[in-house]
């Protein structure tokens, strides 16, 4: 994952990522830098207040101004950038990781490992948002506390002088004391944080899976309004919606306990850390070894290392909220990438101009089979309809034809891809313009508006013809029989030269799908056909009938009521 996340810098933008981390780099130590400044001007400041000197007063205002212009300048400029970095990495990394799901299918075979892992668009969406965030605010904030920490430890050193203490009558000189104080104080506020603050990092995971799971199923309650108004299901939807809200709370309850705790270390840490600083230096100061500034000078510096080395303790939450994001990253990846492992060992897939199985065997996910030791051709031009009951593995078939089925044995030799057009049983209608609708995945500026509208008066739309440039959720408003024209209407338009219907007439009345088969055959007279459907009307479009029977055997023969046109 790290190394996935750096590679931006290796990239082919890597120009780019270079010239803004370095120019937050630069930011970040010009802004420690100026602070340190900030505290050194300190020193004159109180002092010129205690000796009532009213030039060196006003000069030490003028020092004021012209540090703090260009601390706040800088300020804005190190924020800017480090935005900027931010989307320019996010893109960079979502379009890694689009590019590696939407690669060969994976999306569709991600659901065939033996633990599929949840919600892939939450951890496109939400996940590389946070991990790219949190990693730039820990990243920037540990550069910058490393250098507060070496710039005001020199400082701290400088000033703190020697303790000497007795230990069994002999005195032993600690040089530096206020450093090792800063450092020991620190180191036990960390390590009791960071005990106490464990547990929130394994329930940030939960609670992100949580809150993906709950968006899904109001996402679901959504897509499927109808079905779940028709069954009167909203009662049975709410109890399941207060279900997962309610690990939400039983999570978020575990997490306040957690937040409470840290929050009561980090808030004494706080409090105490603020008086820590002159109380270990005013022996010094009532000793007159120290005159005010100074104090204030150590108090500053103090204050500067204390919060350098606490930066664990304050960016506790934020870091178990990276740490869960970048499992969650991690393991997402891992799992596209061996998903690419899987699609070059089992696919073995090659061209020609004939579709040919030689005993091809299907399973289900499960390992039972579907179909046993298929051997099959299907010339060009010659159609072919497959029938059997429900759940035989119809469309398996027709999957592991189009080479998004993993689970087979044996040899295929497709024809090539371009001419290919499949028509699965679910219509998919992306949410744009008609004419996108229909042209779908093409570009629309490839094909004329004329042999779009014929395709659709083929298919009896013409109630759409009108629409072609409106925009809209299509498989919402029209009803199943329509949607299933609408997918046809893509055959008219590419004209392929191998067409594999999947029941995509199921919900055609009889006399139209009569109609469209008739017209397919007219149109695309060259183009196979394979079908799958259970009526026996089909049965006339077809010239060779492969019968499935759901215990794997099959039976493929000439259909002798095939229309003379086939
Ligand atoms: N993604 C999947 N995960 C698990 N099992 C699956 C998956 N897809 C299909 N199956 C199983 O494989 C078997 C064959 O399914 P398939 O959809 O091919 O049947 P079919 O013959 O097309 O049925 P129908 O006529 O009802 O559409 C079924 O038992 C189904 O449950």
């Amino acid at each position: 994952m790290v190394k996935l996340a750096l590679s931006y810098w290796l990239s082919a933008v890597a120009p780019k990522a270079w010239i803004l981390s370095l120019f937050l780099v630069f930011c970040t130590g010009l802004l420690a830098f100026l602070n340190m400044q900030l505290n050194n001007w300190q020193v004159d400041f109180y002092n010129h207040l205690q000796q009532h000197n009213l030039s060196g007063f006003f000069q030490d205002l003028v020092q004021f101004v012209i540090i703090t212009s260009i601390l706040v300048t800088t300020s804005g400029w190190q924020t800017h950038s480090k935005m900027l970095l931010q989307i320019c990495w996010r893109q960079w990394l979502t379009n890694t990781y689009i590019s590696l799901w939407l690669h060969n299918q994976t999306y569709f075979r991600i659901k065939f490992t033996a633990t599929p892992i949840d919600n892939p668009d939450q951890r496109i969406e939400e996940d590389i948002q946070l991990f790219v965030t949190h990693s730039l605010d820990l990243a920037v904030g540990l550069l910058r506390h490393l250098v507060t920490l070496v710039i005001f430890s020199a400082v701290l050193w400088k000033l703190s002088g020697d303790l000497t203490i007795l230990l069994f009558g002999t005195p032993y000189i600690i040089p530096g004391y206020l450093v090792w104080s800063a450092l020991l104080y620190s180191a036990f506020g960390t390590w009791i944080t960071v005990k106490i603050g464990r547990p929130l990092m394994i329930l940030n995971n939960i609670q992100q899976s949580n809150e993906a799971d709950f968006r899904y199923k109001l996402v679901r309650v959504k897509e499927y309004a109808e079905c779940i108004a028709l069954y009167r299901g909203a009662c049975w939807e709410k109890n399941s919606l207060f279900k997962n809200f309610s690990r939400i709370i039983a999570t978020y309850l575990a997490m306040i306990k957690t937040t409470r705790n840290i929050t009561w270390i980090s808030s004494a840490y706080t409090q105490l850390s603020t008086v820590f600083a002159f109380l270990i230096a005013s022996p010094r100061y009532f000793n007159d070894e120290l005159q005010l500034g100074q104090l204030f000078e150590i108090a500053g510096a103090y204050w500067y290392v204390h919060s350098a080395l606490s930066y664990i303790i304050e960016s506790f939450g934020k870091f178990a909220q990276w740490r869960a994001v970048t499992d969650r990253l991690r393991l997402f990846y891992a799992q596209l990438k061996s998903l690419e492992q899987m699609n070059k060992k089992t696919l073995s897939i090659c061209n020609h101009n004939t579709l040919l199985t030689k005993e091809l065997s299907i399973f289900s996910p499960a390992g039972h089979i579907l179909i046993n030791k298929l051997s099959l051709e299907v010339t060009a031009g010659d159609s072919l309809l497959i029938t059997g009951p429900s759940g035989c593995g119809k469309s398996t078939l027709l999957q592991t034809l189009a080479g998004i089925w993993p689970y087979f044995d044996g040899r295929i030799s497709l024809p090539s891809h371009s001419g290919v057009l499949f028509l699965p049983q679910k219509p998919y209608l992306p949410v744009d313009s008609l004419r996108n609708v229909v042209l779908y995945p093409q570009k629309a500026d490839l094909i004329p508006d004329t042999k779009i509208k014929e395709a659709l008066t083929i298919c009896k739309l013409n109630g759409l013809l009108s629409q072609l440039d409106m925009e809209a959720d299509w498989s919402k408003t029209l009803s199943l029989g329509e949607l299933q024209r609408l997918a046809l209407v893509r055959a008219f338009i590419h004209q392929p030269k191998w067409l594999f219907l999947d029941e995509i007439t199921a919900c055609i009345d009889a006399d139209t799908e009569a109609q469209i088969y008739q017209v397919l055959r007219e149109k695309l007279p060259h183009s196979s056909l394979i079908s799958i459907g259970h009526r026996d009307s089909l049965k006339v479009h077809h010239r060779r009938i492969l019968e499935l029977n759901g215990t794997g055997d099959w039976r493929c023969f000439e259909q002798p009521q095939a229309s003379a046109a086939l």
